[in-house]
């Protein structure tokens, strides 16, 4: 039996389907700029085979078969229309991007005790890493992260896997074959790290080449999975690894994923081992690690320099507020940093994160953002609905440099979407007749200020049971109904 077949046994593939040519028909929202939620009723939204928004047509009662044949030119029986707009708490939103995540540490959602980062790090998390140079262990774990993550609306993941070659290049086989579009990296650790998990610099250099030319070989147009350069944090690696990655990073565009600022202890921590750096930050700087493709998760007690030095190359933030509060690190100040001008999206950060969720992240920087101002008592820090589920979609799409693939529904990018029903079965939330928008029945404002409440409603209540299908590429991934 070849290695390969031994990965994919039993695994669908789900992102190799012949997609039609489809018509989405119903109501459609989305937060293409932070702050703004733009809603659209009666809306017609035409996806090619490959998965590409090709037509939007908004406010049309035609019939949307005659509006597929018309637009794309085609005999009205070659056209799929998925028609919504019979059910008033249904809608499409996009697909969540979540710019931070660990696939191998998912078994220990929830199991943090009362540790803070670098003891959790030793007690809870480099043993479970360790283990993953067992490739059926790795298969079991990061089938259900796939799974789970799709169920809960997220159709691109920055995972991080271990130091293990094999293992992440099973992760990414996996996520193409099960249709997630994802950035994998294998992650690098050659220093500072416990004798049953570490590699040497040689080791480390070599695995990172051999993933990263197994993905571009397995995907070669990055379609649906990409490599992304993994150094753990700059405790993990020698000075020698990281300019070398650095090196890598400059020359070829390739994305690139680290922790910054994420605890004091460990912020002293790097003082030590780095003495000759400005900073933290200046550490990843020196070393040609930032950039407009780099995300940084946590960048919670960032000085000013170092903020500006994020600013001026244009790197991206990834901001885990359920893996703050678990773990005890900080509330990052996400205003001031919207305002100064970067990129920020969310991460679950599994398992310093406990949910799998961005749905619930998002919910959790909103919290976050309110306990920041009981501190500063600066009410304009506060983070709205809408600007949440902006940094859920489209601020994730920025930090990845993909705002003109996904993030937000618009001719030209990919159909990566879910299916939002907020009375599907067993739902949490409770709409009343009053509570409906009535699109076309009542006045329109009345009707986007209602549709709007239910999206607060959805931010708060929802769970993945409110997610009844989910779009990558055009393709439904997840189908419940
Ligand atoms: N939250 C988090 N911070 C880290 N810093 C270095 N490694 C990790 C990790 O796995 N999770
Ligand atoms: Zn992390």
């Amino acid at each position: 039996m070849t290695a390969e077949k031994d990965y994919f046994d039993g695994i669908h593939a789900r992102c190799l389907d012949p997609a039609p040519f489809a018509v989405y028909y119903g109501t459609f929202a989305h937060t293409p700029e932070l702050g703004v939620l733009e809603v659209h009723a009666k809306t017609a939204v035409g996806v090619d085979p490959e998965g590409t928004i090709q037509f939007i047509e908004t406010e049309t009662t035609e019939d949307p078969l005659d509006i597929g044949a018309r637009k794309f030119q085609i005999p009205k029986d070659r056209v799929k229309v998925v028609n919504i707009s019979g059910s008033e708490d249904r809608f499409f939103f996009p697909g969540f991007i979540d710019t931070h995540i660990h696939a191998p540490q998912y078994p220990n959602n929830g199991i943090f005790g009362e540790t803070t980062l670098l003891d959790w790090l030793n007690i809870y998390t480099f043993p479970l890493e360790s283990s993953f140079k067992d490739l059926a262990f790795a298969k079991e774990v990061y089938h259900i992260v796939i799974e789970k993550t799709l169920e809960y609306g997220t159709t691109t993941a920055a995972y991080y896997a271990t130091i293990h070659s094999a293992a992440t290049k099973l992760l990414a086989d996996m996520a193409l074959r099960m249709g997630q579009r994802a950035l994998v990296g294998k992650t690098c650790m050659n220093a500072n790290s416990p004798s049953f998990y570490t590699e040497s610099v040689e080791q480390s250099k070599a695995s990172t080449l051999e993933v990263i030319h197994y993905i571009q070989k397995r995907d070669p147009t990055g379609e649906l999975i990409q490599p992304i350069i993994t150094p753990r944090f700059a405790a993990s690696c020698t000075d020698s690894l990281l300019g070398w990655l650095g090196q890598l990073r400059e020359s070829t565009n390739y994305h690139c994923q680290t922790h910054l600022s994420e605890n004091k202890s460990e912020i002293e921590w790097m003082r030590e081992l780095f003495p000759q750096y400005k900073s933290y930050t200046d550490i990843y700087y020196q070393n040609k690690l930032l950039g407009r493709r780099t995300v940084l998760a946590h960048c919670i007690h960032l000085s000013d320099d170092e903020k500006d030095i994020l600013v001026k190359t244009h790197t991206g933030v990834s901001h885990c507020p359920t893996s703050n509060s678990s773990i005890t690190s900080g509330e990052a100040r996400v205003r001031w940093l919207l305002n100064s001008g970067l990129h920020v999206s969310l991460g679950t950060d599994c398992s310093g994160g406990f949910t799998p969720s961005i749905l619930e992240v998002a919910r959790h920087a909103l919290l976050v953002s309110h306990h920041l101002v009981m501190r500063t008592h600066n009410d304009k820090e506060k983070l709205s609905v809408k600007d949440v589920l902006y940094l859920a979609t489209m601020g994730g799409a920025e930090v990845l440099e993909m705002q003109n693939m996904i993030g937000s529904f618009e001719v030209g990018k990919k159909f990566d979407a879910q299916l939002i029903g907020l009375c599907a079965r067993d739902s949490s939330i409770d709409i009343f007749d009053f509570q409906r928008p009535k699109w076309g029945a009542i006045k329109p404002e009345e009707s986007q200020k209602r549709f709007e409440n239910l999206v607060c409603k959805w931010l708060f209540n929802g769970d993945n049971r409110n997610i009844i299908r989910v779009y990558v590429n055009g393709r439904p991934i997840v189908y419940k109904e």
